[in-house]
């Protein structure tokens, strides 16, 4: 909690509380495991109260708002505050983004490019330790830019012939699909890992497809190879997730959104059991008993660009671990869902109906006001419409429609400490606005 700040928390727009609101998403939070966002913004934009969101209890969170109003500032800004949590806090939780831009990387750096900004919020630039993971293909490129990474890879076994068909855009009932899914089923039932040579062996020992269709399916898997994404073994979760880390698993190098959609997928589902196994153990220990096996942190698990992994209207690879499991029922076993989109008409509505806070950034598109506006809460007393008039263009400014304490306010988000990736490139000299805010503040003096 940054010092001399106010302590004092009130909804900008009245909520069902008539006395003082402690902490957004948890009303029962004593002031231990806050995350601090900004500030409130009143409506002649002055400085208000500082504003926090809980990290104790796990939460569905939705950010949205147009392009370059700082939907991935403000996720970059929750990172940092669940890795700047003290040691005790902290050790039971991990952060994981999926990062489709590929601009998180930059979170280890601080940011010294708005050091005078953050200055006048009583902070300092300051990096976090992050760790990057790519598809394991694509390491060498990483290192040649200099960028510090770690493979990653998801085992070839994971996925269904169904899967397959679905990631590489085949037919299941055209010839390919049907070799294709006879061929993956019978591997999978030996129960054992196997490699791409193992799937093409397998499907030349096939006695019922033609020739061509062979090569054809030999092709995809020669193709699929060379995504770099896949292995025999994969990534173990525990190689990816412990206590106190920020992991940035970067899937912007797959062109292909499907597999990108495979990949959370895959991650999401075995977060989800593993969350389950976690909060059975905790069960145990709480009754007494010893439990057996490792803990396994809490997870907030982020996503850029939702509307790839959770479409309105169709149904992605990971819909349904998405939705069903995370979102609907993912709280429970103590997983968070951080998703941001920039087109929120394009994403499934569940995702706003489910999640129990919504941190809305400029928005201008009536479509997507309106699929905001289609799940309002009873409690909000004026249009969102009317909100983000009040609100106004302001980068950063942001509307918090809060469904613990059935309130929305009005939130200036707070400077970056760690350097933002996401920034749209300038023809100016870097530096050159941060130094022009220094003579904005010298001239002010
Ligand atoms: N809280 C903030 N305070 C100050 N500036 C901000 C804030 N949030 C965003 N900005 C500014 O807006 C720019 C764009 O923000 P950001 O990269 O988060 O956009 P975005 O909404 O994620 O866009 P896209 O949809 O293109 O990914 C940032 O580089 C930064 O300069």
């Amino acid at each position: 909690m940054p010092e001399g700040k106010n302590k004092e928390f009130r909804p900008a727009f009245r909520g069902k509380f008539s006395g003082t609101l402690r902490v957004l998403g948890n009303e029962e939070n004593n002031g231990e495991g806050l995350l601090f966002l900004g500030n409130y913004m009143a409506l002649d934009h002055s400085r208000g109260a500082a504003v926090y969101l809980d990290a104790l209890k796990p939460h569905a969170v939705l950010i949205c708002g147009k392009r370059g109003y700082g939907k991935s500032y403000t996720m970059g800004c929750m990172l940092e505050e669940l890795a700047f949590l003290p040691p005790a806090i902290k050790g039971k939780l991990a952060s994981l983004i999926i990062d489709t831009m590929g601009i998180f990387w930059t979170m280890s750096y601080p940011n010294s490019s708005e050091a005078g900004r953050l200055k006048n919020w009583d902070l300092a630039p300051k990096g976090l330790e992050t760790e990057v993971f790519v598809p394991a293909g694509k390491v060498e490129a990483y290192k040649k830019r200099n960028i510090e990474v770690k493979p990653f890879s998801i085992s070839i076994r994971d996925l269904s012939g169904s899967q397959w068909c679905r990631v590489l855009r085949i037919e299941e009932v055209s010839p390919l699909g049907i070799l294709l899914v006879r061929t993956i089923e019978s591997l999978r039932e030996k129960d054992k890992p196997y490699s791409f040579e193992d799937i093409i062996s397998e499907i030349f020992l096939d006695t019922r497809s033609d020739l061509t269709t062979k090569g054809a399916a030999e092709n995809y898997f020669r193709a699929v190879k060379a995504w770099g994404l896949f292995s025999k073994e994969g990534t173990s979760l525990s190689e990816l997730i412990s206590g106190g880390r920020t992991t940035v698993l970067d899937v912007s190098p797959l062109e292909n959104e499907n597999v990108s959609a495979a990949a959370v997928s895959i991650l999401a589902g075995r977060l989800y059991a593993e969350r389950l196994e976690a909060r059975r153990a905790y069960e145990k220990k709480q009754m007494g008993e010893i439990p057996e096996g490792k803990e396994f942190p809490m997870v907030w698990l982020f996503i850029d660009e939702a509307h790839i992994f959770v479409p309105a209207g169709r149904e992605s690879l990971a819909s349904e671990v998405l939705i069903n499991r995370c979102l609907r029922q993912g709280r429970q076993p103590g997983l968070s869902l951080v998703l941001a989109t920039q087109r929120p008409a394009s994403l499934h509505p569940d995702v706003v109906s489910q999640s129990d806070l919504l941190i809305c950034h400029r928005l201008t598109s009536s479509d997507d006001i309106l699929a905001l506006e289609s799940s309002r809460p009873l409690y909000m007393q004026e249009s969102l419409r009317t909100y983000l008039k009040k609100m106004g263009s302001e980068k950063g400014a942001a509307l918090i429609v809060d469904d613990h304490s059935e309130s929305v306010h009005m939130v200036r988000v707070r400077p970056r400490r760690s350097w933002h990736g996401g920034g749209e490139p300038s023809a100016l000299e870097p530096y050159s606005k941060e130094r022009s805010e220094e003579m904005t503040v010298q001239r002010s003096k």
